[in-house]
């Protein structure tokens, strides 16, 4: 079981290297995480963009990007197009989003003659590491999905497990987060949170263990969950929060980044091939942390 991010590095090395395809490579953060995964063997970097800006970065920083091939793209859509295409030929083995929006990134991926669709939901799954907290905790989706239904909550923890499985977490625990820990018909992702413990409790949901309503409280502090009488298998031990839509799943993550001392990586799941998806305004680390999980899913794939 993989417990932070300096495992996750040290295991994508061992795994790795894999080929990514960087959209719209033109940005520092980006430049750096690529230069660094490349010199830890982590992946090897087709970068696609406007070659010019590319290279003035990595000159005016000192980044050796002397080993990625690049592929010069001006356009945005077309560098995510190209991108993309990399992946669907076999050329590289995951996609990288750079300084691009999500949604036209996303656009390149269904795009129905060179995209990764799968027929699956798309969804991302965000992996952080959380001082005092005694695991990696994931938070899902915080990007992709507006506002899931049940079934499509349910194919969003199908996809967060499939990161878990990737990271060696066997039965990962599901904490589905509302306001509240209690069912109120008032409150349709308690509602929703309730159906989905009762489905993984039917075996509809397998492979790990679903509890909610949670608050999130009490989905991560025992102390909390005792405080307030919870008592769950779930309660204060959740490996994977699935959150009620992307406004939660956002701020979420945002706080999580910004308010606190955290490290995190995420990556899109249910796509052909995983997807290294941060903010823009995610840190180098973040991205390299982004780089070696979506090494370690791409590993998991092709055993
Ligand atoms: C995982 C967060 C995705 C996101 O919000 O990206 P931007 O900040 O680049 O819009």
């Amino acid at each position: 079981m993989i417990k932070n991010m300096k495992e996750i590095l040290k295991f994508a090395k061992e795994r790795g290297p894999k080929t990514i395809a960087v959209a719209v490579a033109e940005d520092l953060d980006v430049l750096l995480a690529v230069s660094k995964a490349q010199k830890l063997r982590i992946a090897d970097a087709i970068l696609v963009g406007d070659q010019d800006k590319i290279e003035k970065i990595a000159k005016t920083h000192h980044i050796d990007i002397t080993a990625c091939e690049m592929i010069h793209e001006k356009d945005i859509k077309e560098a995510s197009r190209k991108a993309v295409a990399l992946v669907s030929t076999g050329k590289a083995y995951i996609v990288m989003k750079g300084l691009v929006d999500t949604a036209i990134i996303l656009k390149a991926v269904l795009n129905q003659e060179i995209g990764l669709r799968t027929g699956n939901v798309l969804s991302h799954t965000a992996v952080f590491e959380v001082p005092n907290y005694d695991r990696l905790i994931f938070v899902t989706d915080a990007a992709m999905n507006i506002a899931p239904d049940l079934m499509t909550k349910k194919q969003i923890i199908e996809n967060a497990v499939e990161v878990a499985y990737a990271l060696d977490i066997d039965t990962p625990k599901v904490a589905v987060v509302c306001a509240k820990e209690k069912v109120n018909p008032k409150m349709p992702p308690t509602v929703d949170a309730q159906k989905l413990e009762d489905m993984n409790k039917e075996g509809a949901i397998k492979g790990c263990m679903v509890g909610g309503p949670f608050a999130l409280d009490n989905a991560v502090s025992k102390k909390a969950a005792k405080h307030k009488g919870i008592d769950h298998p779930v309660a204060g031990c959740a490996d994977i929060l699935l959150v009620p839509n992307i406004e939660s799943g956002n701020v979420l993550y945002k706080s999580m980044v910004f308010f606190s001392d955290t490290k995190n990586a995420g990556v899109i799941v249910g796509a052909k091939a995983p997807i290294v998806l941060t903010s823009r305004a995610d840190s180098d680390e973040t991205k390299l942390n982004s780089i070696a999980l979506a090494v370690l899913m791409a590993a998991k794939k092709s055993n």
